[in-house]
């Protein structure tokens, strides 16, 4: 199914569970809807989830105060950084697929779904004629997003080479999750301690974290190698801690701008670094290769565990590997 344009009537989605709601300016999105106060808003403009929120209605991704409309990146949620990363290419910074109309997938391939999941949409990708001039590249990038019973979110990339002249393509890739903090100073992720990152502050240098969890004391901006498949992102003022987990993406880029960079970008606010973080599971290092016909499948799960888990009775190897 095509987008829908202003003047088509909204797509016909067959479930209690999804509204379809339409805004001028190409912000329609769809709302996934759970138990209690569970939501889950999806813009089709960058196929990006723009709202997380917990039963308690509570919102859990930042999302900037000063996000800019199409046809510019929007700063917050979850943007899909494809098929380049970063400035690793000839392409704009993190790719164009967070600057395209996305569609309704209505008839995607099956993929295995836990039966307890009702709330989940289906969008898809392809390129345009201006697209395959700048990555002369055809494909299908299908993305599922899915509320989970107790309000778990899950993002499953799969991207299909489908060029017809025998080539192959690679690319590198992220979700740019922005997670909302209470306090950046107080906050630490575990699971990435000891592991070895690339510095893109430091020319892309290789250096290796030390054995502590990693707090926040200025800018970050680092690509975590062969990381592990969970990392927990602890917030002490929220007595919250966020769970990732990961498949398909080695590496994790964990992103504070501070307080310098803040101001020097016009679609963030001067103090909102103080309340984000950025922990984005990705295959950075390594790009992806696909010969024709073949088919690379992402995955990220999100979950918030509330806090008499993560003040004290927090075991970390638990979290991170139980
Ligand atoms: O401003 P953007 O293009 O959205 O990029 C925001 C940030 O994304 C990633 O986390 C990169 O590692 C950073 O180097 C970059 O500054």
């Amino acid at each position: 199914m095509a987008a829908a344009t202003p003047h088509s009537p909204p797509p016909q989605l067959s479930s209690p569970f999804l509204e379809y709601i339409r805004a001028p300016g190409g912000l329609d999105k769809v709302v996934l809807r759970g138990r209690r106060s569970c939501s889950v808003e999806i813009r089709l403009f960058g196929g990006q989830v723009t709202s997380w929120k917990n039963d308690h209605g509570e919102e859990l991704l930042f999302v900037s105060s000063k996000a800019i409309k199409p046809p510019k990146p929007f700063r917050g949620g979850i943007p899909i950084c494809f098929p380049q990363f970063g400035t690793q290419g000839n392409l704009e910074q993190h790719g164009f697929a967070r600057n395209r109309l996305w569609a309704i997938d209505d008839n995607p391939p099956p993929l295995p779904v836990n039966p307890a999941i009702k709330a989940f949409v289906d969008l898809i990708l392809k390129p345009s004629e201006d697209d395959l001039k700048m990555w002369p590249h055809s494909f299908e990038f299908r993305l599922r997003i899915a509320l989970g019973a107790g309000g778990d979110l899950s993002l499953t990339s799969r991207i299909r080479n489908t060029n017809t002249d025998g080539r192959p393509f690679s690319y590198t890739f992220a979700f740019h999750t922005y997670f909302s903090v209470s306090d950046i100073s107080e906050v630490r992720v575990e699971g990435l301690e000891t592991m070895d990152y690339l510095d893109n502050m430091k020319g892309k240098e290789r250096f290796t974290e030390q054995g502590d969890a990693i707090v926040f004391e200025s800018e970050v901006d680092k690509v975590y190698l062969a990381a592990p498949s969970k990392v927990a992102i602890i917030d002490h003022d929220m007595r919250r801690t966020f769970v990732v987990t990961k498949e398909g993406l080695p590496d994790a880029v964990v992103w504070n701008p501070w307080d310098k960079k803040a101001k020097a970008m016009q679609d963030f606010g001067d103090s909102e670094y103080k309340h984000m973080l950025c922990v984005e599971p990705a295959a950075v290092e390594k790009p992806i290769s696909l010969k024709p016909g073949e088919e690379w499948k992402g995955r990220l799960g999100l979950s918030a565990v509330p806090s008499s888990y993560c003040s004290g009775q927090l075991d970390p190897l638990k979290v991170l590997h139980g």
